[in-house]
């Protein structure tokens, strides 16, 4: 299960809220504009690579989970852990989410997570979701996605959750909230964040048919902020980073908060009940049919 973490409500640590404590706004910001060298301090556990350039305040976060970067129990508790880690770390203002798998940023949850297992294991994993959800879209960091693969599903909800996104331009890659495809619903906060991105009506479409969107198409929308070709990514991403850096984090952190405040609110304010709804979704035959026939559909278009 995720570490830390019974998120009370009204005020969860990591999850910005406006009114909150003065020092919150302390973090490297308000330093003197001074040169510094660089110095960079890394963390690694089995699935995730985190680099912080101390100097700049900026962390890098890469998914090295092969083979697609699904999101297992394992995956969420060391995301959730590696979060935790920079969003207390006064260093860190900011953090890049890439992947180092190529053509893939992240297939979303984990399947077999959600297939043949107890209804402890599925509230288990469904906390998981919600925590990994609740630390990325109430992050005080500035945060940008530089997805530079295929994104389904949870994966396109990491990527929905930051502040910027900036896609590798591949005629091959894809992105969107594709859960309907598998006869399987996106929650309410999937939907908020998804609305909140790309307004009520693109969503609507894009939700009820599944879409998985072709890049161009996904920054027409407005899924995406920007793309790019692959060996720029590095560079658009952290020229991002420097323009949202460049305000004092203070009015930056608490615009942010009031623009998600009222999302994050709804999950807190209902997030037993969630898990109950998801747990009692989940294990119904038809959905476990449903999940199953997918995993045998992803087979077979492999051989
Ligand atoms: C209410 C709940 C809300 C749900 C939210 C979700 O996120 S639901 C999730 C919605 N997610 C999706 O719908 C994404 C489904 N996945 C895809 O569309 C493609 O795999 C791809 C485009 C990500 C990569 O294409 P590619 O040609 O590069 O790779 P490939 O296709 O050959 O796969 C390699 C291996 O990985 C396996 N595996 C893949 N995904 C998952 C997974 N999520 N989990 C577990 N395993 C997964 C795949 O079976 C295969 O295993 P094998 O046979 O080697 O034992």
């Amino acid at each position: 299960m995720c570490p830390s973490v019974p998120l009370p409500s009204p005020c969860p640590p990591g999850i910005l809220f406006p009114y909150s404590s003065p020092q919150l706004w302390g973090r490297a910001a308000l330093q003197p504009p001074v040169l510094l060298p660089t110095q960079r301090r890394t963390f690694s556990n089995n699935k995730i690579l985190v680099e912080l350039d101390t100097s700049s305040g900026v962390a890098t976060m890469k998914f090295k989970s092969p083979p697609v970067n699904s999101l297992s129990l394992d995956f969420l508790t060391e995301f959730c852990i590696s979060l935790e880690k920079l969003e207390n770390d006064r260093a860190c203002r900011a953090l890049i989410i890439t992947s180092a798998i190529p053509r893939i940023f992240s297939s979303g949850l984990d399947i077999m997570e959600m297939f043949g297992k107890s209804t402890e294991h599925y509230a288990e994993f469904w906390r998981a979701v919600q925590e990994m959800w609740l630390r990325l879209y109430g992050s005080s960091m500035v945060t940008v996605a530089a997805i530079n693969g295929s994104s389904p599903a949870g994966g396109c909800l990491i990527a929905l959750s930051c502040d910027y996104r900036i896609m590798v331009e591949n005629p091959k890659y894809v992105i969107g909230l594709n859960e309907a495809q598998l006869g399987i619903v996106a929650p309410f906060w999937f939907k908020d964040t998804f609305v909140n991105t790309v307004g009520h009506r693109v969503a609507e479409r894009s939700l009820q048919l599944g879409l998985l969107h072709p890049v161009t198409e996904a920054h027409q929308i407005g899924l995406v902020d920007e793309v790019v070709p692959e060996e720029k990514l590095q560079e658009k991403a952290a020229a991002v980073v420097a323009q949202w850096l460049a305000l004092p984090d203070h009015a930056r952190q608490l615009t942010k908060s009031m623009m998600r405040k009222a999302v994050l609110d709804h999950m807190l304010a209902h997030r037993e009940e969630d898990i109950q709804n998801f747990v009692k979704f989940i294990s119904k035959d038809s959905i476990q049919k449903s999940l199953s026939m997918y995993m045998e559909m992803l087979k077979k278009k492999k051989s």
